[in-house]
């Protein structure tokens, strides 16, 4: 099968000599080779779990991961993640940071336009001026856009994002959207998107549907599909009745679970 196929996922953490926490209970879903998947739900329903085993940086306790039919074993670079801590090396500039992430990627038959591939990928995010900077020179939200430079460059054909874009600002975080979705876009074959955010607009604008979680145990609730056509605009779908629909329908489905910052955000537009 192309595409991403969880089958029956749990993950179990031992909290104790005898205590266990289930993060992840029996969790099950197809996701299609070029689809955007929105991940969402409470604090602690599971999200970071899960993508942590669909990175390979994780085993499952139950279940298995099968990505274009294999099955994850490991981390790989045919993944391309941006998680919450930006893990990139402290002792490389950013530019270094994508030139060897591009070098290990690209090792036989090593091409030259690296620094010119790496030096436009830092404009688009938005980082041209401080290419020479150190992480530690750089603000959470700048070393969050190399990072998420890094797994744009890399062209990876499963990207698996974090709240890739929890660190910025209303306008940086729309202007990386409109990035990201004009890259997924483009490529030809699409790549496929695994996105976890708490943003329900975020959600609904970028996804072409999306999973909701719960907790205790951490589970799949529901699916929804967003049905707009792309490109899509922004300010039409803030107005359209459906949408709002569809908004309602994912807050209610959160409420009764710890929804603190959901309520009301609008952030991400
Ligand atoms: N190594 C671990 N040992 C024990 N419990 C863990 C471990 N890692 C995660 N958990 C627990 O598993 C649950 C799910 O954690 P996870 O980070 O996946 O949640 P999340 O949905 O990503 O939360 P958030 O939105 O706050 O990032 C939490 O209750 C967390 O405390």
């Amino acid at each position: 099968m192309n595409g991403l196929s969880i089958e029956g996922v749990s993950k179990v953490f031992a909290t104790g000599k005898k205590e266990q926490f289930v993060a992840l209970d029996r969790v099950s879903l197809t996701i299609q080779q070029g689809e955007f998947f929105a991940l969402l739900g409470p604090s602690g329903c599971g999200k970071s779990t899960l993508l942590h085993i669909l990175a390979g940086l994780s085993e499952p306790s139950q279940g298995c991961v099968l990505w274009q039919g294999h099955k994850i074993q490991g981390p790989g670079l045919d993944r391309g993640v941006v998680f919450q801590t930006y893990s990139l090396f402290p002792w490389m500039t950013a530019e270094d940071n994508l030139l060897f992430a591009l070098k290990q990627k690209e090792r036989k038959g090593a091409r030259r336009d690296h620094q010119e591939r790496v030096r436009h990928i830092l404009d688009q995010v938005g980082l041209s001026g401080s290419e020479k900077k150190y992480p530690i020179q750089l603000s959470g939200g700048q070393q969050q856009r190399v990072a998420i430079a890094r797994a744009l460059l890399l062209e990876a054909p499963l990207l698996l994002l974090d709240e890739p874009f929890g660190a910025l600002d209303a306008i940086s975080r729309a202007q990386l959207q409109e990035l990201l979705l004009r890259l997924w876009q483009e490529k030809k074959p699409k790549p496929t998107v695994i996105m976890v955010t708490h943003d329900l607009d975020e959600a609904i604008y970028l996804s072409d549907r999306i999973a909701v979680l719960a907790a205790n145990p951490g589970r799949i609730t529901e699916l929804i599909a967003i049905p707009w056509a792309r490109p899509r605009k922004r300010n039409e779908l803030l107005s359209n009745p459906e949408l709002l629909d569809i908004r309602a329908r994912l807050l209610s489905l959160l409420q009764g679970e710890d929804v603190s910052g959901q309520q009301g955000r609008v952030a991400g537009w």
